[in-house]
């Protein structure tokens, strides 16, 4: 992809929360590259970039899969950084889901406006099942987020379905706070004669991911902008 276009896709940043071992990594690689991967490393936090083909338009994804949500050491950057965020259990550990509602509320007392999923994982181990749906689904509607049970092993649509549905809200509230910005730029840009706001083609979906750092996001300004923002909110 040219810089130009690439300049011109919506960028949304993903965070995956849960606790231990409920399948965070699995569901962040399924969800990039349709791939299952039974173990991962589970000692750091990965960043992962890519450009996906959202709703037949590209936009490029950023997801942090935090490994330690313990409560304690509670991801408070990512939370500050990500535009949206996912929140997992494991229907067969009824402490995951415990500890999801206390995630939950965290999220939310840091970033009220933030768009949640929450999903059930590990729906293909029926017999192994400690948490009902409606108990899911029931924290869900406490916190008003999304919910879906799901199984990254088997591959379930409702992955993909309620992911994209998160980015492409995120997409649409970036694209009304940008037409106002836009209407500047484009004005400037009639009158130096700029060609900006071409579409750019839908080129990379299933690319690869590429694997970062954490300190990334660390150093990212959007998290530093949030951070200050809620700390001169609340004086
Ligand atoms: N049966 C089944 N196993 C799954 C599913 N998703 C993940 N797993 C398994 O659950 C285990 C934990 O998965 P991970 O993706 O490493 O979990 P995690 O939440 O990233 O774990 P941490 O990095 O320790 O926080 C692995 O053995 C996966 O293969 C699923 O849908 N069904």
């Amino acid at each position: 992809m040219k810089t130009e276009d690439k300049n011109n896709v919506a960028k949304v940043r993903l965070a995956v929360i849960g606790k231990s071992h409920v399948g965070k990594s699995a569901l962040t690689v399924r969800y990039l590259t349709r791939r299952y991967i039974g173990e991962y490393r589970s000692n750091t936090d990965l960043l992962y970039r890519q450009t996906l083909n959202v709703n037949n338009n590209p936009l490029e994804v950023e997801v942090v899969d935090v490994c330690s949500c313990e409560l304690s050491l509670f991801p408070e950057e990512a939370i500050y950084w990500a535009d949206a965020c996912v929140v997992v259990y494991d229907v067969t550990c009824k402490e995951s889901l415990t500890h999801a509602a206390e995630l939950l509320e965290r999220v939310i007392q840091l970033r009220s406006q933030l768009p949640i999923v929450l999903l059930g994982n590990k729906s293909d181990l029926e017999h192994l099942r400690q948490v009902e749906e409606v108990e899911g689904r029931t924290l869900a509607i406490q916190n008003n987020c999304q919910f879906h049970e799901v199984s990254v092993a088997e591959n379930s649509k409702a992955i993909y379905t309620s992911i994209d549905s998160i980015l492409n809200e995120c997409r649409s509230v970036q694209g009304t706070q940008k037409t106002r910005k836009f209407s500047v730029s484009k004005m400037i840009g009639t009158l130096i004669g700029s060609t900006n706001g071409k579409v750019a083609p839908n080129t990379n979906q299933g690319g690869t991911v590429v694997v970062c750092h954490k300190a990334d996001l660390y150093r990212s300004r959007i998290l530093r902008r949030r951070q200050n923002f809620t700390a001169t909110a609340s004086l």
